[in-house]
């Protein structure tokens, strides 16, 4: 199967499939900095990445920023000293999309360790 990062998204429509339980599990080893967390019944891909102050924040967080309008396809990001918490989910189907673990991916290409 194609590397996660080498993949595109796909446009989500409001019937599209959320990953199954089986597809997570198979999905979840190749994101090994992210946690799979349930909020408000929804679940989202989550990681922490640490900097050595705001501005190196601040220009990952671009970044990111970057890359989601790219695809279209877009994070929570949360922007503080010296730290960038990332999430994804689709909104559009309450969960998880094949595309949310292919940007989870590409995030982490963006981060120079
Ligand atoms: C109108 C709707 O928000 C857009 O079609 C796109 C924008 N970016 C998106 N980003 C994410 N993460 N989920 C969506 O459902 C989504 N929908």
């Amino acid at each position: 199967m194609t590397e996660l990062a080498q993949q595109s998204c796909t446009a989500c429509k409001p019937d599209a499939l959320q990953v199954t339980e089986e597809q997570l599990v198979e999905l979840m080893p190749a994101l090994p900095d992210w946690a799979c967390l349930s909020r408000g019944g929804e679940l989202q891909l989550e990681r922490v990445f640490h900097f050595k102050n705001f501005k190196q924040a601040w220009a990952f967080t671009n970044k990111v920023a970057e890359l989601a309008e790219s695809e279209f396809h877009h994070p929570a990001i949360t922007l503080e000293w010296g730290k960038v918490t990332v999430t994804w989910w689709t909104h559009a189907i309450k969960g998880l999309h094949h595309n949310d673990f292919i940007m989870a991916a590409r995030t982490d290409l963006l981060f120079d360790k």
